[in-house]
């Protein structure tokens, strides 16, 4: 019995493109996620982590290698693997309750295993849900009634419902303020404790990565590989206070220096000041003449 949750073999994947060669996005990406393990994708953007989760979710297929799930291959989406995008996509004419049911209840109708006392069930773990997330208030409200981050705990409920084994998340946190992602964080950490989920999460900011992740991945871009993997040494029990101490301030210095090495940024800048002093000696030469 392997204790590995996911597993990446070898996946590759290219599009094709209208006139030009196909574009190769991912090459021989290879990870194991464990079970309960929390692991984040970094990197440069355009380097492919969204299509690796969406491969994960049976959203695309690879074009080589494979995906498992505990040691099945993924051939399309399915509700042990709950999905959160960075634009919560809720359903606008629908109440937070009603959307958290509604897609239940598609999912039961695809696997048709559809009967009252399951849904007698997932109703409760609905409130259950809305409770722990502080939105048993507004289970009535509208979409467009709630603040964004409000609308993205509900995007996270929903994913939680059917009790996924597995969390796919692309930037769920993209699109809020500091000070609500912060929240979030300690939300989402929160939940993992209790709901022992295993998640895989996709991210710009490493500073989350490093935050929330047992292990943050590194993808190197074009086509998209893996750089590095990078172990927390932390446990579980963090807290806000973690962000300053010195460990934590290396281990985000370490990841940001491998994604700017990986994408060719520049990093050394006494080119830029060479050509300044350049520019301030020919300003004065010109004067001067
Ligand atoms: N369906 C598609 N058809 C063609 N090209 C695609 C498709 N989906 C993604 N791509 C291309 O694959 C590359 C990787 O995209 P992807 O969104 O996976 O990267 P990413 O690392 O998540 O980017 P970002 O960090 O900017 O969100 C990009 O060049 C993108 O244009």
């Amino acid at each position: 019995m392997t204790s590995q949750k996911l597993q990446f073999q070898s996946v590759g994947k290219t599009f094709p493109r209208k006139g030009e060669a196909p574009l190769q996005v991912l090459d021989g990406i290879s990870l194991d996620v464990r079970d309960n393990e929390f692991v984040a994708l970094v990197g440069a953007s355009g380097c492919g982590k969204s299509t690796l989760l969406r491969i994960a979710a049976g959203l695309e297929q690879a074009s080589s290698g494979q995906v498992l799930l505990r040691g099945a291959p993924v051939q399309g989406p399915g509700a042990e693997r709950g999905m959160v995008f960075q634009n919560y996509s809720l359903y606008p004419w629908l109440t937070v309750m009603e959307n958290l049911r509604f897609s239940r209840s598609l999912k039961a109708n695809r696997r048709k295993v559809r009967n009252d006392s399951e849904l007698g069930g997932i109703v409760d773990r609905g409130y259950a849900l809305l409770e722990m997330m502080g939105l048993a208030p507004y289970k009535d409200s509208y979409p467009s009634q709630l603040s964004g981050g409000m609308q993205q705990r509900v995007a996270i409920a929903r994913a939680l419902l059917s009790s996924p084994e597995v969390l796919l998340m692309d930037e769920p946190f993209g699109a809020l303020d500091a000070q609500t992602r912060e929240v979030m964080h300690d939300l989402l950490l929160h939940l993992f404790a209790v709901e022992r989920s295993t998640v895989l999460f996709v991210t710009h900011d490493v500073e989350e990565a490093v935050y929330l992740a047992d292990r943050v991945v590194v993808l190197a871009p074009r086509p998209g590989r893996i750089d590095s993997i990078h172990a927390m040494p932390w446990g579980y029990e963090r807290d806000q206070g973690l962000k300053l101490k010195p460990e934590f301030v290396q281990m985000k210095g370490e990841i940001l220096a491998r994604i700017r090495a990986t994408s060719g940024m520049q990093t050394d800048f006494s080119l830029l000041e060479r050509m300044a002093k350049h520019g301030a000696h020919a300003g004065r030469r010109q004067a001067h003449d």
